[in-house]
């Protein structure tokens, strides 16, 4: 299809139409709510190829999605020439230029801000383009105009304020975003600012920059804010939560930067900003993490036992190594080669949200994770949970039935999204939702140490991790866990499939003995306690992120875009 044909199909109203000058060329330009351009070639001195945003190579014709503008404004006059590659002949002829700012997607998920200049014969010419562009931008109730950033100045490689100034601010301000900008000067600052100071009506969002520790501050302050401010009590583990209103933009300055990796694709920070900008939404799950029902902590990423929880708990002594710190330790525990006894039961996901090994991807507009969130309005957790009591006598271990599994683990981890980071880009369930209410468990039980190893590289590679004799993988809404010594779990309950006793057993587990225990590691942090209990809430908080793209440039997500904007399209 031509692009001609596209815009007769797309057919709005025009708010603004005039010949400018770009690049070498006198062209007509178009604005209407959905897109600037569709200009035609008036006076042509060398033809030249689209640089930008464009459905047909169709030479005469180019277009930008108005959602895709990151703002206009007038041109400063170096800019000018140095970005119009000097074309001095412009500014004689049409000295009045304004420049267009917009996203382009590049290689590997990275966004780029790009710029397009025109020109205009007058004054008023380029003030009414200005200002009709950034007002039409100003209607998209999605973007935020007002955002909270706080930026943890000890980050990974310790560069965090040097990107947000340096990379993000400047992309802000083109936006006419405004900023309140806090360096933290303790841990917990922003977690404690953020639940009690800040007065959330005057943001339309906070953004962290920072790693996934820095993003789990905001979580519990965002959290624990809403659900004070709505009287729930988090101490409960079967307590419904209450969604948060505002939204999270991450901004990559971390040592894994696995959630904002998992989320956009990338761990840039550019593209962070520019998903911030255009207002983007993606639901996330958040794992509520409970001992003898006292509120520990949110989980968002990874809960990890054994393996995870021991190279965290050896990592943290070596922050001063940065990011490497997690290597070495890595190979350290590798080496030490411990196992954990323990009992670990837990409460399957509904069919319809496949399995851990069905190879569908978490991508943009997930059908998963609208099904994850269907399935939490027909049942609530805590229907499913009842449920799965009352029917204790049931044989199966479908839904709503609890299973248990009791064994030596290497590693028992959570992950409630894939955990996909620069170091392991599938992450450590690679077919893991964002937004589903479940979370995958994995269950690495007591192999050799060259087993473990080959498991361990399959994160590296497109090898299948769960391939394994050693490796099980579950789709879970809650589980608990139970290290040996605690005496919450009988043999007996080994045959189980009943929840009923097993759920008391565990609730009433006795706290760490010391002995052959290790950590658990929650997104970075070291818990306090080996037994835990976990619930997935679905869809608990929003991130300025729309999930992993497809691939293609102008894809479904576009089409929604214009979908959206009540457009008449027919195939
Ligand atoms: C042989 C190579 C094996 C590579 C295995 C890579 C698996 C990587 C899985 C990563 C999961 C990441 C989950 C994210 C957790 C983060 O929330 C959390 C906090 O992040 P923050 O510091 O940015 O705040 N990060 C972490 O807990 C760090 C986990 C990192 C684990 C790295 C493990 C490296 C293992 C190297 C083993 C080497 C064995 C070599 C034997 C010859
Ligand atoms: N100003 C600060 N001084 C010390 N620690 C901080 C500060 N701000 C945040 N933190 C804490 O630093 C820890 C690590 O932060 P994070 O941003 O995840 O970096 P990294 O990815 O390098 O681990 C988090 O636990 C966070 O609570
Ligand atoms: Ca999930």
């Amino acid at each position: 299809m031509l692009i001609s044909e596209f815009f007769i199909m797309v057919n709005q109203p025009t708010l603004l139409s005039s010949q400018l000058f770009y690049e070498n060329r006198v062209v007509e330009v178009t604005l209407n709510r959905v897109m600037l351009g569709l200009w035609k070639e008036i006076e042509t001195r060398r033809k030249r190829s689209a640089s930008f945003n464009c459905i047909s190579k169709d030479a005469d014709h180019h277009f930008l999605l108005v959602s895709e503008i990151v703002g206009a404004r007038e041109t400063e006059e170096e800019d000018q020439t140095n970005k119009d590659g000097g074309r001095k002949h412009n500014v004689l002829l049409y000295p009045y230029a304004f420049t267009v700012s917009y996203t382009e997607r590049t290689k590997h998920h990275c966004w780029r801000c790009k710029d397009i200049i025109f020109h205009c014969l007058d004054k008023a010419q380029r003030q009414q383009w200005v200002q009709t562009i950034n007002n039409q931008l100003s209607l998209l109730s999605i973007r935020p105009k007002r955002l909270l950033v706080y930026i943890n100045p000890y980050s990974g490689k310790q560069r965090g304020k040097w990107i947000y100034e340096q990379r993000v601010a400047p992309l802000f301000s083109r936006a006419s975003i405004s900023t309140d900008v806090i360096v933290t000067e303790s841990a917990n600052h922003a977690r404690d600012h953020l639940k009690t100071e800040v007065d959330l009506k005057q943001c339309d969002g906070v953004v962290c920059v920072g790693g996934d520790g820095m993003f789990s501050e905001v979580v519990h302050g965002l959290v624990s804010r809403t659900q004070s401010d709505s009287r729930v009590d988090q101490n409960q583990p079967n307590q419904d939560l209450v969604p948060c209103a505002l939204r999270i933009g991450i901004i990559p300055a971390g040592s894994t930067d696995c959630i904002c990796y998992s989320t956009t694709g990338t761990n840039d920070p550019v593209t962070s900003a520019l998903h911030i900008i255009m207002g983007d939404s993606q639901p996330m799950d958040v794992c509520s993490v409970h001992h003898n029902n006292t509120f520990l902590r949110y989980s968002v990423s990874l809960l990890g036992y054994g393996f995870y929880g021991d190279v965290l708990t050896d990592s943290e002594r070596k922050r001063w190594m940065g990011p490497s710190r997690y290597d070495f330790s890595g190979l350290k525990t590798f080496l030490t080669h411990q196992y954990y006894e323990g009992t670990v039961a837990f409460l399957p996901a509904k069919d319809n949200l496949g399995n851990p090994r069905d190879k569908i991807k978490c991508r943009t507009r997930c059908h998963i994770c609208e099904q994850g969130a269907n399935n939490g309005q027909l049942l609530s957790g805590d229907h499913v949970y009842k449920m799965a009591e009352e029917n204790s006598d049931e044989e199966t271990s479908g839904d709503g039935v609890w299973r248990v599994i009791r064994g030596k683990f290497l590693a028992i981890n959570a992950a409630c999204m894939s955990c996909a980071c620069p170091r392991s880009p599938r992450g450590l369930s690679p077919y893991a939702h964002l937004a589903d209410g479940t979370t995958d468990l994995i269950l690495v039980r007591k192999a050799s140490r060259l087993d473990f190893l080959r498991h361990l590289i399959r994160h590296t590679n497109k090898d299948d991790q769960f391939d394994m004799s050693f490796v099980e993988v579950h789709r879970v809404r809650r589980f608990r866990f139970a290290p040996k010594h605690s005496n919450v779990i009988s043999e007996v309950d080994l045959s189980e499939t009943s929840g009923k006793k097993i759920c008391n057993q565990v609730c009433t587990a006795h706290p760490n003995n010391d002995t052959g225990h290790s950590n658990w590691n929650c997104d970075g942090e070291i818990l306090p306690h080996a037994d835990i209990q976990v619930s997935v809430h679905c869809q608990l908080i929003r991130l300025f992120a729309r999930g992993v793209e497809r691939g293609t440039t102008f894809d479904t997500y576009t089409w929604s875009v214009i979908e959206g904007s009540n457009l008449s399209w027919q195939a």
